[in-house]
């Protein structure tokens, strides 16, 4: 493996001429974690890994890995491997064929090909055309063409793509392996819940913009509130005591036992149930998911603009 490097955006910009499409991006992508690059439609994720690439120049700013933009780095493949588009091969070449062509071009030895093959489960596929792949089995062509050079550095847009449940699971695990070995890892997805599971570190854009660069944990953390779901047979006792204590509680409409109860802890709800001597059938903490925690936050984005 080709030593993993920091991908970094600096003051980022791309303007096409109508649209700006990324702007004024400032951020890092570390090694050793995996980062989802997160955005709706049109935020600018593609335009963004292009210009990492060199496959566009920006405006303004510059998007560099390890400190040198890619087209001044020499064996640019064995530094950065990427899937852009999945689809973007030839339909009547096999798929040792695709690799051993992307391999020649990128001056990697002629074996490493088998080699990726396997580690994307392509083996028994190998001589097959790759227009005649389903569409996980050309996701997964488009991963190895990505890893053909063992670099450093992954980028992988929309990875998870026309996958089954199966195969989103293999990539998952690729990419935490991948990452866990050292390297960088930089994938976007439009699904959250998929992003949720995955990633460490969120990179989120909107309208060009960057809206954050945390920890996935902390970017849901910080913007959700937390709640207490209580389930109790004698539910009106306990919001009558849980009102006493001064705690804001709401009745579920659908579950003729449930509570929610903002503004406390599970401990403190425990706490008060015992004193008043009610049972409990459940107390739970709850948090937004990361998609409600988006959505909340461009819908607010859309308000102010
Ligand atoms: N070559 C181009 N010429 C003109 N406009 C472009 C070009 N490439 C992208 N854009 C515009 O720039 C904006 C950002 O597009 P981009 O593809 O980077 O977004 P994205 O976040 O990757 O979205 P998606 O998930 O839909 O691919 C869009 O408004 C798009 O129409």
């Amino acid at each position: 493996m080709t030593p993993s490097a920091t991908l970094e955006a600096h003051a980022l910009t791309k303007r096409y001429r109508r649209t700006t499409a990324v702007d004024d991006l400032s951020f890092r992508v570390r090694p050793g974690v995996v980062t989802g690059f997160l955005g709706p439609n049109g935020a600018g994720k593609s335009t963004t890994l292009r210009l990492f690439l060199g496959l566009d120049r920006p405006t303004r700013g510059a998007a560099t890995v390890g400190g040198l933009r890619l087209a001044e780095t020499p064996r640019a493949m064995r530094v950065v491997g990427a899937m852009l588009d999945a689809r973007a091969v030839h339909p009547r070449r096999t798929a040792t064929d695709h690799l051993l062509a992307v391999a020649r071009a990128g001056g990697v030895h002629r074996r490493r090909v088998p080699e990726v093959l396997g580690l994307v489960g392509l083996a028994d596929a190998a001589h097959r055309p790759a227009g005649e792949l389903s569409l996980g089995m050309q996701q997964r062509l488009g991963i190895a063409t990505a890893l053909v050079g063992d670099p450093g550095v992954v980028i992988l847009d929309e990875p998870l793509n026309g996958l089954d449940p199966e195969g989103i699971r293999w990539a998952r695990t690729l990419m935490r392996d991948l990452a866990s070995e050292g390297r960088t890892v930089l994938f976007s997805s439009h699904l959250m819940g998929e992003m949720e599971l995955t990633a460490d570190h969120l990179v989120v854009v909107h309208h060009g913009r960057l809206l954050a660069d945390q920890p996935l944990t902390a970017f849901v953390a910080e913007r959700t509130t937390r709640r207490v779901r209580a389930r109790s047979p004698e539910r009106e006792r306990l919001a009558a005591a849980l009102d006493r204590a001064g705690v804001t509680t709401r009745v579920d409409p659908v579950a003729a036992d449930a509570l929610d109860v903002t503004g406390t802890t599970t401990d403190e709800v425990g706490r008060i149930a015992a004193t008043t001597g009610v049972a409990l059938a459940e107390l739970t903490d709850v948090r937004d998911s990361l998609e409600e925690v988006f959505l909340a936050m461009t819908a607010a984005r859309k308000d102010a603009a």
